[in-house]
């Protein structure tokens, strides 16, 4: 594993969650004794060669400095309109000292695992390339509205997760060109793909949840939880 990078990681965490119809934004929903947020962050702050911590916030959010975090890394930057936008603000907040690389990962997903963050970094620092966390899809796959029309083949369809690593530099110049042209991003790798260049797909585990509708809360304090007691071990 190459060791002479720089690094910095981005939390889009500016979402108010509409699908969750919580009274707070998700990432404040307090599962397994703390917020999301905080669990996220926990997770995050195990990669020490993380020089900065950028979390994207909205402006009016009232709850974020009221966590008391006290990683000196974690740096506050507004949030923007959509998730891509969010993203964007934090790579312009580091490009007065920008890292080689950027770590992009959603507030939403506590339960990922330091294990897989390593292979990710590995894969990719090493192959030189950019690459995202995602699992291979499991179940039968149907096109379809009101009646399925068609059962697709899954041999080749992944699930994006996060984390997603770039270069700094392909990622803001992909992101701010493509948000020029209006292009609908929903990932960093949605980015780089329209910027042709490759993304790199790195098996990850697929219990590594985006926390998104209120039938998730159950599952992710479960294995919260769980996580939690084995490392205690
Ligand atoms: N303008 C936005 C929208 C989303 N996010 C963040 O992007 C991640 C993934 O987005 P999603 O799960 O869709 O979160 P929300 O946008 O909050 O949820 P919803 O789409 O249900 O409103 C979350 O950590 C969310 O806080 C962000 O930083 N800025
Ligand atoms: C980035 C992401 O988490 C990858 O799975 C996802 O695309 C963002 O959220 P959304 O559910 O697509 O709005």
């Amino acid at each position: 594993m190459k060791t002479n990078y720089t690094l910095a990681i981005i939390v889009p965490a500016a979402g108010v969650g509409s699908r969750m119809q919580h009274s707070a934004p998700k990432q404040y929903i307090r599962l397994a004794g703390k917020t999301i947020l905080e669990h996220t962050l926990a997770k995050l702050a195990q990669l020490k060669q993380a020089s900065s911590i950028v979390v994207a916030v909205s402006d009016d959010d009232p709850h974020f400095d009221s966590l008391g975090l006290i990683d000196p890394r974690i740096i506050r930057v507004s949030g923007g309109k959509e998730r891509a936008d969010s993203v964007l603000n934090g790579l312009l907040a580091l490009a007065a000292n920008p890292p080689d690389w950027v770590l992009v990962h959603d507030a939403a997903r506590p339960l990922v695992m330091p294990t897989d963050i390593e292979r990710l970094l590995t894969e990719c620092i090493n192959a030189d390339e950019g690459g995202i966390l995602a699992s291979k899809v499991k179940d039968t796959i149907k096109r379809g509205g009101t009646h399925s029309k068609q059962t697709v083949p899954r041999d080749d369809l992944w699930q994006a997760l996060t984390p997603q690593l770039f270069k700094y530099h392909d990622l803001i110049q992909a992101l701010q060109a493509a948000l020029a042209q209006q292009i609908t991003i929903t990932d960093e790798a949605s980015a780089i793909e329209w910027a042709n260049k490759p993304v790199k797909l790195v098996a990850g585990r697929s219990d590594n949840i985006k926390i998104t509708t209120p039938e998730d809360l159950d599952l992710a304090s479960f294995l919260l939880q769980k996580q939690h007691s084995e490392n205690a071990l």
